[in-house]
């Protein structure tokens, strides 16, 4: 850990900490890859630390239409998904993370993009303050990105797996769509119930990314930045 990043994570307010594993991410980013960057308060630590290290960056693929601006306003080329077959390192934040590295995204709304950027990486750093860090995920409740003509249908299918959908009103996807925030889920198996809420025809992206979970998480904490190797 860098002094800098020490001494921000041992400062323990949440943007601090958030700061610090940005800055630690740093470190991920190889020279003359193409690197998939994530949306949201933790994404956006990192894009300003990139600034400084720009030169080692080819392109970069941006998760959502925010992160593409953020990501120019610094200089850095952003290149659409189609143009490219091989991202080195994808760097996100998350809503949740348990300690098999699968999380719940979404927060920001950008999961469909987000998980169509992770699943073309090398590796997936996320990056989180400890207050993301759950024994089982499920507290947050989970994004669900939703075809519009579909809503009240599949808002009908989560009521009957045990959820509570709330209509995310007047929020509308980069890709034209709406959100069901869904609480009250057992999330048992992420990989199945991530599975299962895909085949729901209407839905777009469901926020469990427990099929490609995290490779790497570096955790803030008061006592510094954690780095935490997805289990074998
Ligand atoms: O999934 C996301 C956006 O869709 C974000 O990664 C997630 O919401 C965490 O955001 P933040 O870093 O602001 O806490």
């Amino acid at each position: 850990m860098s002094s800098a990043s020490s001494k921000a994570a041992q400062s323990g307010s949440a943007d601090a900490l958030k700061r610090a594993v940005a800055e630690a991410a740093l470190e991920h980013v190889r020279a003359g890859e193409v690197l998939g960057v994530g949306t949201g308060s933790t994404a956006n630590f990192f894009i300003e630390g990139l600034a400084a290290i720009k030169g080692r960056v080819q392109a970069a693929v941006a998760s959502s239409e925010a992160t593409r601006q953020r990501l120019e306003a610094i200089g850095i080329e952003v290149v659409d998904l189609n143009q490219v077959d091989h991202i080195g390192v994808y760097v996100d934040g998350a809503d949740e993370i348990n300690a098999a590295l699968e999380m719940i995204k979404g927060g920001g709304g950008a999961l469909t993009r987000e998980k169509i950027v992770a699943s073309l990486a090398e590796r997936f750093v996320c990056i989180a303050d400890e207050s993301k860090w759950v024994e089982k995920l499920g507290r947050f409740p989970l994004p669900i990105e939703v075809i519009p003509m579909a809503r009240s249908l599949i808002a009908r299918e989560l009521v009957k797996m045990g959820g509570s959908p709330v209509y995310r009103t007047g929020f509308v996807t980069d890709n034209g769509n709406v959100i069901l925030d869904t609480y009250g889920l057992d999330i048992i198996n992420p990989v199945e119930l991530e599975t299962r809420l895909n085949n729901l025809v209407g839905v777009v992206t469901n926020g469990l990314f427990a099929r490609r979970p995290a490779d790497v998480l570096l955790l803030g904490g008061a006592g510094g930045v954690r780095t935490i190797t997805r289990p074998a």
